[in-house]
C-alpha cells in the first residue's frame, strides 16, 4: 500500500458528552502503514476517539474522515460504511453462536459469498490465531485466551464488499488490560500478526508499556481533550516532555493531575 495513502483525518474536531468537552478541537492524520498508540490518564477520551472511529458516536464539532470519506452518520445508518474492525477488550463472542459463525458473522449476513468459500475463509483465519479445531466449539467451551484469539480471528475477516485498495483500520481497546506478562507478550504478537494479515493500520488503546512498545510505531498522549505529545515509538522511550515523562514514570507530580481529568 502506498505509505502517503490518507487512512483517517480528524479536523478541528471536539466531543461534547453532557457538559463535559471531551475532545477539544483536535488535529490528527493517519497514514497508511501507521500503528498508533494512544494513551493518556483515565478520562482523558481515548476511549472516545475509539468510539468515534467504530462509528458509534459523531463529532459534536469539525470533522473526521474515514479513507477520504466525511463520517457524517453514525456506522448503523450508512449504506457503504469504512473497513473498520474493532477488537474489544473481552471477547464479546455471540454466546449462542459457534465460533465458525461468530467468525464469519459479517460475511453471512452480506449473502455474498457461497457457504463453502465462507468456511474455508473462517478455518483459515481461525489458523492464522493459531486455533485448530475449534469452527464447530461454542465460545464457553473454549478457554479466556481462546476466546480472544476468535475475537482476532474475526477481525481478520475482509468484507466481501470492499474493493482491494481500502485499508482496514484495526482498533484494539486495551487488549492486555489485567493479563500477566507471558500472556501479555502472545497478545502483542497476535496484534501485530493480526495487523499484518489484514494489510492495515492499528490503533492501540493501552496503559501496558510493552504493548504500547511493541505494537506501536507512532505513539499520541491524550489529556485536557487535546493530543498534548505525538511523536515516534523511539522518541516516546526518551522524550523529556513532562506528559509523556509522568505518563511512562507513573510520577504524582507533573502536568496530569486526578482533579483536572
Ligand atoms: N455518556 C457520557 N456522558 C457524559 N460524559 C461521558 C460519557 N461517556 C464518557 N464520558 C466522560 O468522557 C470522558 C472521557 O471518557 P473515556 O471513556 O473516553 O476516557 P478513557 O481515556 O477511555 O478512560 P479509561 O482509561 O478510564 O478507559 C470521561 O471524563 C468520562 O467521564
Amino acid at each position: 500500500m502506498p505509505k502517503n495513502t490518507q487512512v483517517m483525518l480528524m479536523k478541528d474536531l471536539s466531543v461534547e458528552l453532557g457538559s463535559n468537552k471531551v475532545l477539544d478541537s483536535v488535529n490528527l492524520a493517519m497514514m497508511a502503514g501507521e500503528r498508533l498508540a494512544i494513551v493518556g490518564p483515565s478520562g482523558s477520551g481515548k476511549s472516545t476517539i475509539l468510539r468515534l472511529l467504530a462509528g458509534l458516536l459523531l463529532p459534536s464539532e469539525g470533522s473526521l474522515k474515514i479513507s477520504g470519506i466525511d463520517q457524517n452518520y453514525l456506522r448503523l445508518d450508512q449504506n457503504s460504511p469504512p473497513d473498520v474492525r474493532l477488537v474489544f477488550q473481552n471477547p464479546a463472542l455471540l454466546a449462542s453462536l459457534t465460533v465458525k459463525e461468530n467468525v464469519g458473522f459479517l460475511l453471512e449476513k452480506q449473502k455474498v459469498l457461497p457457504e463453502e468459500i465462507i468456511n474455508k475463509k473462517v478455518i483459515n483465519c481461525l489458523q492464522k490465531v493459531g486455533l485448530y479445531d475449534v469452527a464447530d466449539k461454542f465460545p464457553n467451551q473454549l478457554s479466556g485466551g481462546m476466546q480472544k484469539r476468535v475475537s482476532f480471528a474475526r477481525a481478520l475477516i475482509s468484507d466481501s464488499k470492499k474493493g482491494k485498495g481500502s485499508i482496514p483500520l484495526l482498533l484494539y481497546d486495551e487488549p492486555t488490560a489485567g493479563l500477566d506478562p507471558i500472556a501479555c507478550t502472545r497478545i502483542e504478537d497476535l496484534i501485530i500478526k493480526t495487523t499484518e494479515a489484514a494489510e492495515g493500520c492499528s490503533i492501540v488503546v493501552s496503559h501496558v508499556s510493552s504493548t504500547i512498545e511493541r505494537t506501536a510505531n507512532r505513539v499520541l498522549l491524550l489529556y485536557g481533550g487535546k493530543f498534548q505529545w505525538d511523536g515516534s515509538i523511539d522518541q516516546f522511550k526518551q522524550s523529556e516532555n513532562a506528559y509523556v515523562k509522568q505518563f511512562r514514570t507513573g510520577n504524582l507530580q507533573g502536568p496530569m493531575q486526578p482533579e483536572d481529568s
